[in-house]
């Protein structure tokens, strides 16, 4: 259990080098510990370029980040960054893989404890010994979140990981990654394109708009417990993200609907199905 990082952005805006492009305007937010806030937005609109500042990869061209009050200069292991490639070496086993955060940051004396660990809380406590090159794209990205955990991070930072893997295994993983997160007290930003993957996930969701990239609108998703799309409130958090998006994209709410799969529209998700059997 970790305390969770309090993080605030004061007049964050950054301009790329080169083109000039001006990616961010005055960005001033506040991200309490241990919740989970979700980024949405058209392509282009800054996210991922404000989740790089979090997370100190990059630093902004103006502004400052403070995490519990102490201006971020570089990136750290209690700040992980997770892409939507898991980026596993595929000649090593699940718990080598694991491992290789703990080895980097010379805490391999803690392996023998924390690898056992992760994987049981990722659920995949029987395959420490495979090759990761035998699992499945899901199973890859939970030991990608295995090896992330490893450092008790105080912050995970999610750009879309889940977008390449299908609606079933995506609906697994959005529910067990905000479970743990919650459990371990880590405060979690993701972004997405996709609305219900912000309401699944998310205590919070900051819809943006671009040129230059800002803050729009910002949505509360009270939903306590397991988080259902046939859940009317999971339903009234969608339609009112819908809106925000709509209107942040200066978009009509049919073409706002089509970024969103419609499978979890009004029918019952593959998640819905599971919780009724
Ligand atoms: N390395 C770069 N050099 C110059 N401009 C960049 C660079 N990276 C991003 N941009 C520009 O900055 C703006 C914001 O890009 P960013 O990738 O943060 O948006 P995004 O909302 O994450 O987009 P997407 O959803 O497509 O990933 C865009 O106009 C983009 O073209």
């Amino acid at each position: 259990m970790t305390n969770g990082a309090h993080i605030q952005t004061i007049g964050v805006s950054h301009t790329y080098k080169g083109g000039g492009t001006r990616a961010l305007g005055q960005i001033d937010l506040e991200i309490c510990p241990g919740e989970a806030l979700a980024l949405i937005g058209r392509s282009g609109c800054g996210k991922s370029t404000l989740l790089h500042i979090l997370s100190g990869l990059s630093l902004p061209t103006e502004g400052k980040v403070l995490v519990d009050g102490t201006r971020i200069t570089e990136p750290s292991p209690s700040r992980i960054m997770m892409f939507q490639a898991p980026s596993l070496y595929p000649w090593m086993s699940v718990e080598q893989n694991v491992g290789l955060g703990l080895r980097f940051n010379g805490k391999m004396n803690e392996a023998g404890r924390r690898i056992p660990e992760v994987l049981e809380l990722v659920e995949l406590g029987d395959y420490a010994k495979r090759n990761v090159q035998d699992l499945s794209g899901g199973q890859q990205q939970r030991v990608a979140l295995a090896r992330s955990l490893a450092l008790k991070p105080e912050v995970l930072l999610l750009d879309e990981p889940l977008s390449a893997l299908d609606a079933f295994t995506r609906h697994a993983l959005q529910r067990d990654i905000r479970r743990i997160c919650k459990d371990l007290g880590i405060t979690l930003v993701l972004v997405t394109h996709d609305i219900n993957e912000a309401v699944m996930m998310a205590d919070r969701a900051l819809v943006m708009k671009a040129d230059p990239g800002d803050i729009e609108a910002e949505i509360r998703i009270p939903i306590s417990g397991d988080r259902l799309p046939s859940m009317a409130a999971f339903g009234d958090a969608r339609r009112e993200l819908v809106a925000a998006y709509e209107a942040a994209a200066g978009m009509a709410m049919a073409e706002a609907q089509s970024f969103i799969p419609q499978d979890s529209l009004n029918t019952p998700t593959p998640i819905d199905r599971l919780a009724a059997n």
